[in-house]
């Protein structure tokens, strides 16, 4: 399905490949206008936005965004030592993964998602830290594909070993981040924050095997 120094083939003119390997590439122009905006707008208003807490030192602090879990009744999750049930596909996000399935496909990388973890950023103070999508019900080397809808921010990147120089994905709106096999084990990333305004919405598609999502 993937081999390695895999590209996206140079025929779609909207790529940019960031990394050959791990291979990282953003493709701009997923859904178009006015697709693009108004799924932004109906997103922003449809959804039950949480901001869970997380317990850091024995205390509890609100996350600084807003997110929703979506995806396939199967498609279980365990976050922050919590599990999740995620709400059922909402018919902007279904088109947004059919897209971004197509899209991946003409580029030769058959890809097949399950869920979708969406966060809002009210402006460019919200954020998300350093991780990985390293969670076991991802299985070894997932293949990971982020829509982001809005304000253009910059996805740092940093490599685990320090190799290399971190580097930012800037991810304009109506593109689509593509985080191939090895970039979750071989680097972090998070969105920091910066004197930026405006929504972002990103959509970060992943495939939960149902096999391992049990406790
Ligand atoms: O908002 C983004 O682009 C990053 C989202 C992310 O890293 C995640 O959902 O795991
Ligand atoms: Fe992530």
């Amino acid at each position: 399905m993937w081999s390695p120094g895999f590209l996206p083939t140079t025929t779609d003119e909207a790529a940019e490949t960031l990394l050959d390997s791990p291979p990282l590439a953003v493709f701009t122009g997923l859904l178009g206008e006015p697709v693009a905006t108004e799924a932004l707008a109906r997103l922003a208003q449809d959804l039950a936005w949480q901001r869970p807490t997380l317990r850091l030192f024995g205390r509890e602090h609100p996350i600084p965004r807003h997110q929703v879990w979506m995806g396939s009744p199967e498609a279980r999750y365990r976050y922050s030592g919590r599990d999740f049930t995620p709400e059922a596909w909402h018919p902007d996000v279904a088109t947004i993964r059919d897209a971004v399935v197509e899209r991946l496909d003409a580029a030769g990388i058959t890809a097949h998602f399950n869920s979708v973890l969406l966060n809002r950023y009210a402006d460019g103070e919200e954020r998300m830290g350093w991780h990985s999508d390293d969670e076991p019900e991802l299985g070894l080397d997932p293949l990971i594909a982020a829509v982001s809808l809005g304000a253009e921010r910059p996805l740092r990147f940093r490599w685990k070993t320090r190799e290399a120089e971190a580097f930012n994905a800037w991810l304009p709106h109506d593109s689509l981040l593509l985080m191939g096999p090895g970039v979750q084990r071989r680097l972090q990333h998070a969105l920091l924050p910066r004197r930026l305004p405006g929504l972002r919405i990103s959509l970060t598609f992943r495939l939960v095997k149902a096999e391992t999502s049990g406790d």
